[in-house]
């Protein structure tokens, strides 16, 4: 982006002028002389006052600037009206030299009306200039920027209190969209419903679930025998959905809503979509169906009851977790058990294979007192440092809550979990001799030398919390629900149901005409509300002893603000993949431990937050961001793993490069994992120079609907060439990624329509950046879709996603770019410069030959 002419209004040195600017929207655009803190410092005030923050220009050539922006209330558009250019030469009349911070806070209050009173209020260190290149080298979003931003826990609840309710908002918004999408509109299909559905098969089995499969209802009976894929959609297992017949209207079925089955996306294909209801729904055979996404309002209501818990904890004498609360908003500092022997590692580990920075990674989060931290580059083994700590500490005696945000990493840690020795079978102590007395010296004691391994008899559980369509089969015997089919009490329980069906029976055979029968019924009845009392009492009983008696409890973030797990405490809370949880839910779930653990890599994803405003004003900082970057005690909690166990070094390198100061190493047993069909790791194929309207980017700006037909033609040719005899690379191996879902919808409606012709294309994975985040595949193909005459790359220029879009690959990169485009971009420039110099650059003409 260039800087905007600027208007008449710039004459801004004088104090006295405090000329009344237009009031929305305004865009000043700061001297280019602003030292990196007085950046920080105007980022982070933008941050709190509500204000568009970003930098534009180059910082190699000395011309970054920071803007502050108040866009239009109604619009919300960055319209760039108004724009107030502050020149160099306004700044006392000297070009070069840096502006006072009274300076530039008298341009805050002149033009934005708010008053910024110093900047000694911010507690920003300036970074000197080798700090700072790294820092436009790992360039980060906005939201990075306000994660150094501290506030107090009053401030932060009202603040978090409204962002919430902005994502609340925007997330009915959405699925209301979908509800009153008229039926017959587009074809009938929305992102949030999908029409023209029939259920091709019910099956039972899931912990008494129905898994009812639906796929795109035929038209004609002479097309062939595979379904057609799914029109594009935005629904991901999980999801909470009602299902209805398609020719009703929704108002019109205003008084059987609430009748309407209502489930969880259990798994999704091309072609297919699988719910898991509570019953089999009545309209087995009714053709057409609609699947319509709904919002989920309990999520939400957790967290703000959890936000709200919080203030509430700090101000009450005592309460769990309130020691790390004191520590993320500053009032106490992390305490870490002092041992002469610091750097050496303490503990037996279950895994021999461990490397040193991931045992010097567990050895720090079991010397931390309060909180600790892993932060686990792409492939470093983030979450077998994971699962070795939380064996570390259940072989200590203690008892801990693992989450993650999403379902898919809580099952893989509980998985791995599984496999370690200490949850199957007993495990004896390391030394009898010292293990009486360890509970007593760890209170008062924090110096001591040797940890010692305090392992009980008995073997320890690990329980899955969730419901069983969110779990992988692979989980479903630890979750709680195949826990309490079990047990004894649930037997009984279901003793009293299939009683109480026996006598509803009974009860409507009755005829109440005649006196015996009334009495008989009467007695019948109060022996069904005995029943029903028991029945509710052995399934309760049957939960608690399951959750009482387990070690560990893994749990999604949102699960574990469930009520069930309410009055559940432990020793250590675990975050996984903590730099894609809200920081609400984690503060929530804080409340329940004396200890926190985080582990995640924040310059991967931030987690998906649907208003735009409230990813804007925080949302989506993380908790582990903001204690990662803490000047004061951040580096002291950390531990950041080192050795990648993915990729092929040359993929590695770039990455490790623009975003981890170049510590990452490959372990020896990946450096040189390539296909050796390729004779280099990194392709390079840019698209410069070709037919223009075949190759621009198309799409809404505001969305991520753009798509690129020319690149999703050459994405189809290199997997056509992968698939060759001549590279013979099996199709699960390939993965195709793209940061816009337009272009993942053309891709696989043009994979659909290849498969006709080849079959092995039905099996390439093709998804957005989102989706890929946490997996890998061999070969990876990124089309980043964006070209155009303005050089706008958008979204694109997110440092982190193209961080995770790249180390998705194991052995083979292959980047499918106009260079020009995307060059105009600093970050870009040097991951194409990257390709340029250590891959092969193969021109889209070059390819078609
Ligand atoms: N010390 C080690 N020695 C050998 N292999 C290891 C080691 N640590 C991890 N790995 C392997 O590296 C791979 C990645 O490990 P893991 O899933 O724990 O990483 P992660 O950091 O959580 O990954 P992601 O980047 O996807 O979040 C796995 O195949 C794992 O077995």
């Amino acid at each position: 982006m260039s800087p905007s002419p600027s208007n008449s209004n710039t004459n801004t040195n004088n104090k006295t002028n405090a000329a009344v600017l237009p009031l929305l929207p305004l865009r000043v655009l700061f001297p280019k002389s602003a030292n990196a803190r007085q950046r920080a410092i105007l980022h982070e005030f933008a941050s709190k006052n509500g204000l568009l923050h970003y930098s534009i220009g180059e910082a190699e050539n000395k011309s970054r600037r920071i803007v502050l922006e108040r866009p239009d209330e109604k619009e919300e558009t960055r319209s760039g009206n108004n724009t107030v250019e502050i020149d160099e030469d306004e700044n006392d009349g000297t070009s070069l030299s840096e502006p006072t911070d009274e300076y530039l806070c008298d341009i805050v209050r002149t033009h934005f009306q708010i008053d910024l009173k110093s900047f000694d209020e911010y507690d920003i260190v300036e970074k000197n200039d080798d700090e700072q290149k790294k820092n436009n080298k790992s360039r980060q979003t906005n939201a990075s920027t306000s994660a150094v931003s501290i506030t107090t826990i009053s401030e932060w609840t009202t603040k978090t209190l409204h962002l919430l309710e902005l994502e609340r908002v925007e997330e009915i918004a959405q699925s209301l969209d979908a509800l009153n999408t008229s039926t017959s509109k587009k074809k009938g299909q929305h992102k949030n419903a999908l029409d023209g559905l029939k259920i091709v098969d019910a099956r039972g089995g899931l912990l008494g679930q129905t898994i009812v499969t639906l796929e795109v209802s035929k038209r004609k009976m002479t097309e062939k025998d595979f379904a057609p894929p799914l029109p594009t959609h935005s629904f991901t297992p999980h999801d909470v959905v009602r299902l209805r017949p398609s020719n009703v209207k929704f108002e019109e079925m205003s008084t059987s809503n609430s009748e309407l089955p209502q489930g969880v996306i259990y798994r999704i294909r091309d072609s297919s979509v699988e719910l898991a209801l509570d019953d089999v729904p009545e309209f087995l055979d009714v053709s057409p169906l609609r699947l319509e996404k709904l919002s989920n309002e309990q999520t939400h209501k957790k967290l703000v009851l959890a936000v709200q818990g919080l203030q509430h904890a700090l101000a009450s004498g005592y309460s769990l977790g309130k020691n790390i609360l004191e520590i993320v908003f500053e009032s106490a500092s992390p305490r870490i058990i002092h041992c002469d022997n610091a750097n050496a590692v303490r503990f037996h580990p279950f895994n021999e294979n461990l490397d040193c920075s991931q045992k010097s990674a567990i050895q720090l989060c079991l010397d931390c007192v309060d909180v600790g931290i892993i932060h686990g580059p792409p492939g470093t083994g983030k979450t077998t440092a994971v699962v070795e700590y939380v064996s570390q500490e259940v072989a200590r005696g203690n008892r801990v809550l693992v989450c993650s945000a999403s379902n898919v990493a809580v099952d893989n840690v509980v998985e791995r979990l599984s496999g370690v020795s200490i949850f199957r079978t007993a495990t004896v102590s390391v030394d009898n001799k010292k293990k009486k007395g360890r509970r007593e010296r760890k209170k008062k004691d924090l110096s001591v030398e040797i940890e010692i391994l305090a392992v009980d008899d008995q073997s320890k559980t690990i329980v899955r919390y969730g419901h069983p369509a969110r779990l992988a089969p692979a989980v479903l015997d630890a979750s709680l629900d195949a826990y309490i089919l079990r047990s004894d009490d649930s037997a009984l329980a279901k003793e009293c149901s299939e009683d109480s069906k026996k006598i509803r029976t009974r009860i409507s055979k009755l005829d109440y005409r005649k006196k015996e029968d009334r009495a008989e019924r009467n007695d019948l009845r109060r022996e069904l509300r005995e029943l029903a009392k028991e029945e509710k009492k052995r399934q309760k009983l049957a939960q608690a002893k399951t959750l009482e008696k387990a070690s560990v409890i893994c749990a999604t973030l949102a699960g574990a603000l469930s009520f069930a797990l309410k009055n559940e405490e432990f020793d250590v809370v675990v975050v996984d993949e903590a730099a894609q949880a809200l920081e609400c839910a984690v503060l929530g779930v804080v409340m329940k431990g004396k200890k926190l653990v985080l582990a995640g890599d924040h310059l991967q994803l931030p987690p998906t937050v649907l208003s735009d405003e409230a990813a804007q004003k925080g949302l989506s900082t993380t908790l582990f961001e903001r204690l990662v970057r803490n000047k004061r005690f951040g580096a002291k909690i950390t531990t950041m793993l080192n050795t990648q166990y993915r990729m092929h070094e040359d993929i590695m390198v770039w990455s490790s490069d623009a975003m981890y100061d170049s510590k990452l190493i490959a372990a020896e047993s990946v450096r040189f994992r390539k296909f050796e069909q390729f004779d280099k790791v990194l392709t390079l194929v840019d698209t410069t120079g070709e037919d223009d309207s075949f190759m621009e980017n198309v799409g809404d700006d505001d969305d991520d609907s753009k798509s690129n037909l020319g690149e999703a033609e050459i994405v189809m040719q290199t997997i056509e060439k992968f698939l060759s005899d001549a590279y013979k690379i099996l199709p699960n191996e390939i993965g195709v990624i793209t940061p816009y879902s337009g272009q993942v919808s053309l891709l696989r409606e043009m994979r659909a329509a290849r498969a006709e012709e080849n079959a092995l294309f039905k099996d390439i994975e093709i998804s957005t950046v989102d989706g890929f985040q946490g997996r890998e595949k061999e070969a990876i193909i990124i089309s980043t879709v964006r070209s155009n005459e303005n050089n706008e790359v958008g979204f694109l220029s997110d440092a982190r996603r193209m961080n995770v879009a790249v180390t998705r690959a194991r052995k083979h990169v292959t980047l499918i770019c106009n260079c020009e485009t995307v060059s105009k971009d600093t970050f870009l420039a040097h991951l194409v410069q990257y390709f340029e110099e250590n891959g092969e650059l193969v021109s889209s003409a070059q390819l078609r030959l």
